[in-house]
């Protein structure tokens, strides 16, 4: 077994496993800011499980205070996502956050998986809506049991003991009928029960000013994790810029332009980006970062490692 670089000897697993039986809610990490949290996603079905994993071992070296585990992202089939955060929490003994969407499930499947969540320890759950699927079956499903996250949140909350994290939107929710609207549904969500919100990707840090100025009068008092994702790959951010309404600044558009043929340079324009955004956000005072990784170790581990004195500054800041 490989943890980092090092190679433990199978005894220390069991330890850390007999240890970690302990449960920890994620709202209670907030006391000892920034959090910093990093965010894989399961393999595709008809992939071996392997390679995540081997992306968990990596990023588990950097010792995030937690790491959360997608359902069904951007649309896609839903993975062993529970499967994965056991293994997050129950191996490395680092604290899981499972995804769990509802727009294409049912009440049944929520409460089976909810059920393997407390057999693993997990009482952590990022409730969400969830990206409409493109696939016949969700087109043709006329019964949808859960609407909203807010009613995935009140169904949670009722059931006693799991600690709720929700997600919000500086930029606006592309379906949102007005940003009065969304904010007034984030409030909704945090009524029923979010107990720590992450936000949308942004590209530029003046969107979460604005929105936590226009949330700073709305009694809305939990923890906010900003959510970063360093962008390596033209395609992919147009894909997931076009999927989740953020835009692209004009400095950045800039990077994508100048080097999207060469993967090194705008590898290195991509990592810089998000690590000035993060410094930027850090020295402000937020209250957690939350790196979407898009399963790829060495960026996390280059931004991380350009941040580790600003991390432990602010660490021992908040702690004394
Ligand atoms: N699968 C995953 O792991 C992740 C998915 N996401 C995505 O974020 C997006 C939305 O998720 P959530 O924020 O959980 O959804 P949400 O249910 O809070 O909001 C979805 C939209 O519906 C609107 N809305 C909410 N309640 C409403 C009501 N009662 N009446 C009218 N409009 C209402 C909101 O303003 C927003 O435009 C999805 O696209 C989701 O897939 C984000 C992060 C991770
Ligand atoms: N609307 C929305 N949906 C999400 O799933 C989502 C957000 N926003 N915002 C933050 C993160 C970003 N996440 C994402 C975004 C895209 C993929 C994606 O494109 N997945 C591909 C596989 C990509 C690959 O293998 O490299 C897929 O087909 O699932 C995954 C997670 C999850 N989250």
């Amino acid at each position: 077994m490989t943890i980092g670089n090092e190679m433990l000897p199978s005894h220390y697993i069991s330890r850390q496993v007999h240890e970690r039986r302990i449960k920890l809610k994620i709202k209670y990490l907030f006391r000892k800011k920034p959090v910093i949290s990093l965010e894989i996603f399961p393999p595709k079905p008809e992939s071996p499980i392997d390679t995540v994993l081997e992306t968990v071992d990596a990023l588990s070296a950097l010792r995030p205070d937690f790491m959360s585990v997608t359902y069904g992202a951007a649309g896609s089939t839903k993975g062993p996502t529970v499967q994965i955060a056991d293994i997050i929490k129950n191996k490395y003994g680092i604290e899981a956050l499972a995804h769990v969407t509802c727009i294409n499930s049912t009440k049944y499947e929520i409460d089976g998986i909810l059920h393997q969540l407390k057999k693993s320890n997990i009482e952590n759950i990022l409730a969400l809506r969830g990206d409409k699927p493109k696939d016949e079956i969700y087109a043709a499903r006329k019964h949808k049991e859960y609407e909203y996250a807010s009613d995935l949140i009140a169904h949670i909350k009722s059931l006693g003991n799991f600690c709720i994290g929700a997600a919000c939107y500086p930029e606006i929710h592309l379906e949102a009928e007005s940003r009065e609207a969304d904010l007034l549904n984030l409030k909704r969500k945090v009524d029923l029960g979010a107990d720590f919100l992450i936000t949308q990707l942004f590209l530029d840090n003046n969107f979460y000013y604005d929105f936590m100025e226009k949330i700073s009068v709305m009694d809305i008092s939990v923890p906010i994790s900003v959510g970063i994702m360093p962008v390596i790959n033209k395609k992919q951010i147009e894909r997931i810029t076009s999927l989740c309404g953020a835009s692209i600044p004009a400095k950045f558009r800039r990077i994508l332009d100048r080097y999207e043929n060469n993967p090194e340079a705008l590898k290195e324009a991509g990592i810089a980006y998000a690590t000035e955004q993060i410094i930027d956000l850090l020295s402000s005072g937020v209250d957690g970062i939350h790196l979407y990784t898009m399963n790829k170790p060495e960026i996390a581990i280059k931004i991380l490692g350009q941040i580790s004195n600003i991390r432990r500054h602010l660490k021992n800041l908040n702690y004394a």
